[in-house]
C-alpha cells in the first residue's frame, strides 16, 4: 500500500459518522442499493441494515457486495431492525409519503439518526412505520408520486451531511481503532486477507505507515511458500 493511499484511507475512516446510517426494507433492485451504499459512502456512513424478506433476498443481497468501504447488518426483521438502532439510541425516521409525515429538511440529523427506506413499488411496511419516531417526506409538487429510492435517499443524506459539517461532527475521529485496523488491512492488503479469513487468522495491526506489524509466527500460521510470501509483500515483515 503506497504512503498516499493509506493516508487516503485514514482520513476517509477518521471522518466516518458511527451514528448515523441507514436501513434498506425490502430495498432490493440492485442499482438502487448500490447507487445508495455508494452515497452512504460519500456522506461518511460506515454501516448499512437491511431486512429483506424471502422475495427480495437473493437480489438485494447480491448487490450488497458491490461496495467495500461500507459494512452491512442484514437483520432478519424489521422489528429486529429497529430494536438494534433503537439500543444504539437512535432515533429512527421513516420515509413515508403520508399526510403527517414532516419535511426532511425539518428534522435534527445531528442526533443519533437511523433513516428507513422502502421498496421500490410498494414503500416501507405498515410496521417500520409504526415502530419509527416519525414519519419524513421530500415535498413534491409534480405528477409523479414518488421519487426513486436512491435519489430520495440522496437528498436526505446531503441533508444530513449538511448539519453534521455545520456542527462540527466531521472534525472528530468515532470509528473504533479495531474497525480502522480491520478496513486498513482490507484495502492495503486484500489477497493476504482473504487467505486470513479462509484459515480463520486474526487480521495483523498495520502501523502509522500502512505496513503489518505481525510476530514470524503469525506469518508462519499462514503456510504458505517463501515465493508467494514475496509476491504477497513478504517485505513488510516488522518483529
Ligand atoms: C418509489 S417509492 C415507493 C412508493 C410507494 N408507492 C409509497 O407510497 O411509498 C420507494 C421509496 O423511495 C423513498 N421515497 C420516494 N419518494 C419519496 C419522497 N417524496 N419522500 C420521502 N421518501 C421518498 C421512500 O423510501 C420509498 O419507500
Amino acid at each position: 500500500m503506497s504512503p498516499e493511499r493509506h493516508q487516503r484511507i485514514r482520513e476517509v475512516l477518521r471522518q466516518r459518522q458511527l451514528d448515523l446510517t441507514v436501513c434498506l426494507e425490502n430495498v432490493h433492485k440492485p442499482h438502487n442499493v448500490s447507487a445508495i451504499v455508494r452515497t452512504c459512502d460519500a456522506i461518511g456512513i460506515h454501516r448499512v441494515h437491511t431486512v429483506w424478506d424471502e422475495r427480495h433476498k437473493l437480489r438485494g443481497g447480491t448487490a450488497m457486495g458491490s461496495q467495500q468501504w461500507v459494512r452491512t447488518t442484514n437483520h432478519d426483521t424489521i422489528g429486529e431492525a429497529a430494536a438494534a438502532l433503537k439500543a444504539q439510541d437512535m432515533q429512527i425516521l421513516v420515509t413515508n409519503l403520508s399526510q403527517t409525515a414532516v419535511d426532511f429538511r425539518d428534522v435534527d440529523y445531528t442526533r443519533p439518526t437511523a433513516i428507513l427506506f422502502g421498496q421500490e413499488r410498494y414503500g416501507v411496511s405498515n410496521e417500520a412505520v409504526a415502530l419509527a419516531d416519525q414519519d419524513i417526506v421530500i415535498p413534491m409538487v409534480g405528477m409523479v408520486q414518488s421519487l426513486n429510492v436512491s435519489v430520495a435517499a440522496a437528498l436526505i443524506l446531503y441533508e444530513a451531511q449538511r448539519q453534521r459539517q455545520i456542527a462540527g461532527l466531521y472534525d472528530k475521529a468515532t470509528l473504533p481503532d479495531e474497525e480502522c485496523q480491520q478496513l486498513l488491512f482490507e484495502a492495503g492488503y486484500p489477497r493476504l486477507q482473504k487467505m486470513c479469513k479462509r484459515k480463520g487468522i486474526a487480521y495483523p495491526p498495520i502501523d502509522d505507515h500502512g505496513h503489518i506489524v505481525a510476530s514470524k509466527a503469525w506469518w508462519q500460521q499462514l503456510q504458505v511458500s517463501p515465493a508467494v510470501l514475496q509476491a504477497l509483500h513478504a517485505d513488510e515483515i516488522a518483529g
